[in-house]
């Protein structure tokens, strides 16, 4: 099994750098997702990888072996796009094995390396189809299947479900991650979907702007966001953020009626609150108004107001609450994140809790 280390990575597009300081390691038999906004330059991470794209600086190591200057065939890497990428005018069959037959491998061992992929996708029935008589999920099974076949060690996957419907979506996301571990394949797999990643990866890499955000398992990504955008990426709806100084958390204080404390400085903070951290309580510390209340099933996303500020609250079964109705709302300590206002970044040390305030409160240490 091969392992990726990315060095000090960088691509520069005539006057655009899509990628700066880019590290990260891959261990072997992992599968890291590179998530990110549209044009953040995961996409152009990936084909670096893959030798498609030159570097303009750095270094790319896969297996231990710096392979930074060479082609793509030297690489010993399977590729699955989005647009699967299958010959119309070959079945099924041919289409996986296609690869094999360029590098010449042997006629047995192509029939074994198929058999063994139809296998594993269930494709059997299908093998003398043409892609056009192919189901958007059974075009990617293809894709997979090619993936499969060329027992690479290393897999490099770019949005390779995107063109498939939700329920679709789901079911090969779950198998994409059972062929993974099944094989122990490293994998690289690049996504814009937060659920995707947050369920697939061992390790996800969140890039904006070229740059590295946060790098991190999915559990720690959710619970210890770095920065207030990695923070807002992650979760639906998004971490409610306010500012300590005279926005809505300054409300929030104001507003309690316990000891809710601010000690120190304030300003140049913000409060990050996640929607489903938030309760109703009936001795909630922050009076509020039900301004609005989605209904999901599930479960229901109410829009509050806290003085002239909004906080998303998600709370979970039947809803019990009317629009305009007046509550009260509480969380646990543990749920508050705070960042610095000027650069984003995540503070540890100046949060407290007011023991005095019913372990509700926040303080803020100097
Ligand atoms: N060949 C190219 N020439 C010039 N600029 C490019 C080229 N390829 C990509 N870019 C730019 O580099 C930036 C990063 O693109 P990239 O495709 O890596 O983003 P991405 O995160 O994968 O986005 P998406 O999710 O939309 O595919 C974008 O601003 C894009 O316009």
């Amino acid at each position: 099994m091969s392992g990726i280390e990315i060095r000090n990575l960088n691509k520069r597009w005539t006057t655009f750098d899509a990628v700066k300081d880019v590290n990260f390691e891959v261990k072997p038999g992992s599968l890291t997702v590179l998530l990110g906004p549209s044009g953040c330059g995961k996409s152009t991470t990936l084909r670096l990888i893959a030798g498609l794209d030159a570097v303009t600086s750095g270094q790319i190591f896969i297996g231990g072996k710096d392979v930074t200057g060479q082609p793509p065939a030297k690489r010993g890497l399977a590729m699955v796009f989005q647009s699967y990428a299958l010959f119309p005018h070959l079945s099924v069959a041919e289409n996986i094995i296609f690869g094999l037959k360029v590098r010449r491998v042997p006629a047995g061992e192509r029939t074994r390396r198929l058999k063994k992929a139809v296998d594993i996708l269930g494709l059997g029935a299908l093998l003398d189809r043409k892609p056009s008589q192919l189901s958007g999920g059974q075009q990617q099974r293809v894709a997979l299947g090619r993936a499969i076949v060329a027992e690479a060690s290393v897999c490099l996957m770019d949005e390779p479900l995107s063109n498939l419907d939700a329920q679709l979506r789901h079911e090969m996301r779950k198998e994409i991650r059972t062929i993974q571990q099944a094989l122990g394949m490293t994998m690289v797999y690049v996504t814009h979907d937060q659920i995707e990643a947050m369920s697939l990866a061992d390790q996800v890499i969140l890039m904006r702007n070229g740059r590295i955000e946060q790098k991190a398992d999915p559990v720690g990504l959710y619970l210890r966001p770095a920065t207030s955008f990695a923070a807002r990426f992650i979760g639906t709806p998004p971490m409610n953020l306010v500012s300590l100084a005279d926005g809505p958390a300054g409300a929030i204080v104001k507003g309690s009626s316990g000891p809710a404390l601010i000690e120190g400085k304030g300003e140049g903070l913000s409060l990050g609150l996640r929607p489903e951290e938030i309760r109703i309580e009936q001795d909630g510390v922050v009076p509020a108004v039900i301004r609005s209340i989605e209904y999901h099933g599930a479960d229901s996303i109410l829009e509050c107001s806290v003085g002239d500020q909004i906080l998303q609250v998600r709370v979970e079964g039947i809803r019990r609450q009317s629009v305009g109705d007046q509550i009260r709302l509480g969380w646990l300590p543990d749920a508050m994140h705070v960042f610095d206002e000027s650069d984003g970044n995540r503070v540890e040390r100046r949060v407290l809790v007011g023991q005095a305030a019913g372990e509700r409160a926040l303080r803020v240490v100097p």
